[in-house]
């Protein structure tokens, strides 16, 4: 007789996170590939659309970070290491908060996750230097995988940065800085090398090359086949012999 090794899938819902520049239109076209899929999955919120957050930690670790940096659209305090573990903090918060949705088997959407943090950080550590730049960011989401476990999926929303300038600057009814805008661009290029570091993880939806039809389609289709064969999410700072945090099953043994 032959044995056949039951392989187990967790049954959670899938992590999945957007990312990319202010103004790229990640809300616009997440919100388009979303209203089609059977299945609505949770949306967590990005920063700037946090205003009735419920008070709590992740609500007063932003509201400080917003404090030091005095109305900066990047959130920057001129302490970019402390503010990535800030930030880190914050984003492990949303994990927290989002475990009970995710252990029920929901998918889940986060509004940027731990690649902004690498990204943002990196380029405020090395601004004139874009290798170093990129080298710090690969290095702050390796930290930050030790944080948290990273999503399952990272979709990036790409375009020509000015375009994203000028969508932003119209819909916030403001004008970015000379400096604003240069760090945006530095930023988009820094997440599409990023991301070309890690491409089972990421997709990629590059706004000059695909309508917005197909860039939704393309955004729907990618959440959709996530959402199976999952394996379990451990705390990374536990080892791979830790429960699921999850469905708590332990590598190695039966079902949970
Ligand atoms: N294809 C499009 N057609 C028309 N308007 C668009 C399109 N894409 C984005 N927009 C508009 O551009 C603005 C910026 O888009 P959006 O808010 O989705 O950006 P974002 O990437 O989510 O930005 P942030 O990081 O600041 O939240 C919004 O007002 C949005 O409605
Ligand atoms: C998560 C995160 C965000 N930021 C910056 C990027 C944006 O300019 C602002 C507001 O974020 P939103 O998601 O666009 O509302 O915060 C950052 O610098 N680092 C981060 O980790």
């Amino acid at each position: 007789m032959t044995i056949t090794p039951v392989v187990l899938s967790c049954t959670r819902g899938p992590l999945i996170s957007i990312e990319g520049i202010t103004g790229v239109g990640k809300t616009y076209l997440t919100s388009r590939a979303v209203e089609a899929l059977d299945n609505q999955p949770l949306m967590l919120e990005a920063f700037s659309q946090r205003t009735n957050e419920r008070p709590g930690l992740g609500k007063a670790l932003l509201r400080a970070l917003r404090e030091a940096s005095a109305g900066d659209p990047f959130l920057r305090g001129g302490t970019p290491m402390a503010e990535a573990l800030l930030l880190l903090a914050i984003k492990r918060h949303d994990l927290d908060s989002l475990m009970a949705e995710l252990s029920s088997g929901h998918a889940v959407i986060e509004g940027r996750s731990v690649d902004t943090t690498a990204v943002c950080q990196a380029l405020q550590l090395h601004p004139d230097d874009p290798d170093a730049a990129l080298e710090m960011a690969a290095a702050l989401r390796e930290f930050a995988s030790s944080y948290r476990p990273l999503p399952d999926l990272t979709i990036l929303v790409t375009d020509n940065a000015h375009e994203a300038v000028v969508r932003a600057q119209r819909r916030d009814q403001c004008v970015f800085t000379p400096e604003q805008a240069t760090f945006m661009r530095e930023a988009c290029a820094l997440y599409e090398r990023l991301a070309a570091t890690d491409p089972t993880r990421y997709r990629v939806v590059d706004r000059r090359s695909v309508d917005e039809h197909e860039a939704a389609e393309l955004i729907r289709s990618w959440i959709h086949d996530t959402g199976t064969g999952l394996g379990c999410m451990r705390e990374p700072w536990q080892g791979p012999r830790a429960r699921c945090m999850c469905c708590g099953h332990r590598a190695g043994s039966g079902p949970a």
